[in-house]
């Protein structure tokens, strides 16, 4: 099949070169040119584990080319792919500005039977937007799809390759025929269904693995006032087959570029069709809070933070991705130079992003995770990289002036604790928690 992918950001790229990879001829569209030049070179703009070989492996055999003309991508292909930004505008909703402009670019220059596939996130009812945004342009014959994307950042190859599922949401059989067929190589467990339900499937599963999320850290928090073991307690809960293990780490909460989003945005769906869904807005108001929980567990080890070292061990919302967007660093560093803090950071990966991202001058950033710690007063784990989990506790301890580790992640288990002699704070696990600084000062 020929198709068009509009949009290089995560979704559009690593579906790009899945596409090609199974066999289509792919050409993805961006309208950002400095971008198209780099994957023109083969260069991948985000760090995506496995992408890289892929990419450029379609690229030499002619199945994929990149390309800043969306003439030329809608002239070539029979189905086009949305994948574009749908960002939270300032009242939470989902801006369909990009995704709005894509589909008049593509009515434009339409010359016959186009599918149109949407995997953006959008607002339920935005197909049907989209259906008449090309109906006003162009007679030529068309069908709107709606396949939400469910790929997670830092394992976005696999996700594609072997997705748990994949959801249609069509309006008729030709239009069911051909999104079927191409995704037949990669899944038999697939929903058909109507358009409406397949754009709610993906607001209500994010909402959902937020609302594990934000159930996990209540318990967590539950757990360090009554002396219980949150990580013991998900694993206990997590063998039920009706809740599942996944999604129970307790810790600093969700962050990234789209739980934060797309919770923003399935209340305003809700408020608009006036409905007020109270627990989703708990589950946000649960997420905000936990971010300071690691402030207050540095307090009351440190007291006055004022003119304190305090290192930060990870940027990245998550491990294995440089996307920086919404991630918890961002606010504990913020309120750390808020509170006086001398603030030193590392990530292995993120962080050219998160410098450009941080609003605020006055932090000192590392070369590697020791160089982060020397003589620090306190070191703060904000995303569970592998270098930080295999980190030498006893090194640790020797480079800090005050050994104070606040795992935000819950990374370090009993046994590699015992054998140093930091003064360790994780979250919902109290029992872990070794010594205080009265020892050392
Ligand atoms: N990032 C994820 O892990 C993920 C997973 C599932 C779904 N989604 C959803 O997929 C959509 C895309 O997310 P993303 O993170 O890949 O986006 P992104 O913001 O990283 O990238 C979007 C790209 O679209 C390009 N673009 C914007 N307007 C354009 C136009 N008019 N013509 C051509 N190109 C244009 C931008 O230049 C940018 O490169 C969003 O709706 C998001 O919610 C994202
Ligand atoms: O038990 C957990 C699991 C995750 N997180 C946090 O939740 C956030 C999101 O993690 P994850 O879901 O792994 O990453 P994303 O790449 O944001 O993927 C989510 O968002 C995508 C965009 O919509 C969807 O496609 C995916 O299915 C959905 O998992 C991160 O900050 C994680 O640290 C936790 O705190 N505890």
């Amino acid at each position: 099949m020929k198709l068009t992918v509009v949009g290089t950001g995560y979704v559009g790229l690593v579906s790009g070169v899945c596409f090609s990879e199974i066999g289509n001829n792919v050409i993805c569209i961006d309208r950002d040119a400095d971008k198209i030049d780099r994957l023109k070179n083969g260069e991948v703009p985000i760090y995506e584990p496995g992408l890289q070989e892929y990419l450029v492996n379609n690229m030499n055999n002619g199945r994929l080319e990149f390309s800043t003309d969306i003439k030329y991508g809608v002239k070539e292909s029979d189905l086009i792919i949305i994948a574009v930004g749908t960002p939270s505008l300032p009242n939470g909703e989902a801006n369909l500005a990009f995704v709005e402009e894509v589909a008049r670019n593509i009515a434009v220059e339409m010359n016959g039977y186009k599918v149109i596939m949407t995997k953006s996130t959008v607002p339920v009812g935005t197909n049907e937007r989209i259906k008449e945004i090309i109906c006003s342009i162009t007679d030529h014959p068309f069908d709107v799809v709606s396949v939400p994307e469910f790929l997670r950042e830092g394992s976005a190859v696999k996700d594609t390759f072997s997705p748990d599922r994949v959801v249609i949401g069509v309006e008729n059989k030709r239009a069911e025929e051909i999104v079927s067929e191409l995704h037949k190589p990669l899944t038999d467990k697939v929903v058909v269904t109507d358009i409406r339900s397949a754009e709610m499937i993906k607001y209500a599963s994010n909402a959902f693995l937020a609302t594990k999320i934000s159930f996990i850290n209540e318990i967590a928090n539950i757990c360090d006032k009554v002396g219980a073991d949150v990580s013991n307690v998900a694993k206990g809960m997590g063998y039920d087959k009706r809740i599942g293990p996944h999604f129970l780490n307790a810790g600093i909460g969700y962050g990234g570029s789209c739980f934060p989003k797309d919770t923003d945005a399935l209340i305003q769906i809700a408020g608009n069709a006036d409905y007020d869904f109270k627990l989703l807005k708990a589950v946000v108001d649960v997420n905000k809070h936990q971010r300071y929980n690691i402030l207050d567990k540095l307090q009351q080890v440190l007291g006055n933070l004022n003119g304190k070292k305090i290192a930060i061990w990870g940027l990245a919302f998550k491990p294995n991705t440089d996307d920086v967007r919404d991630a918890p660093a961002n606010e504990v560093i913020t309120e750390l130079l808020k509170l006086g803090a001398d603030v030193s950071a590392y990530d292995p990966i993120a962080m050219d992003n998160f410098k450009k991202s941080l609003d605020q001058d006055g932090v000192s950033w590392s070369e590697t995770a020791f160089e982060a710690v020397q003589n620090a007063d306190a070191v703060c784990l904000l995303t569970e990289w592998d270098e930080f989990k295999e980190a030498d506790l006893n090194q640790l301890e020797a480079a800090m002036r005050f050994p104070v580790l606040i795992d935000g992640r819950n990374v370090f288990t009993q046994e590699q604790l015992s054998e140093s002699n930091l003064i360790y704070h994780s979250v919902g696990r109290p029992r872990l928690q070794q010594k205080e600084l009265e020892l050392y000062v």
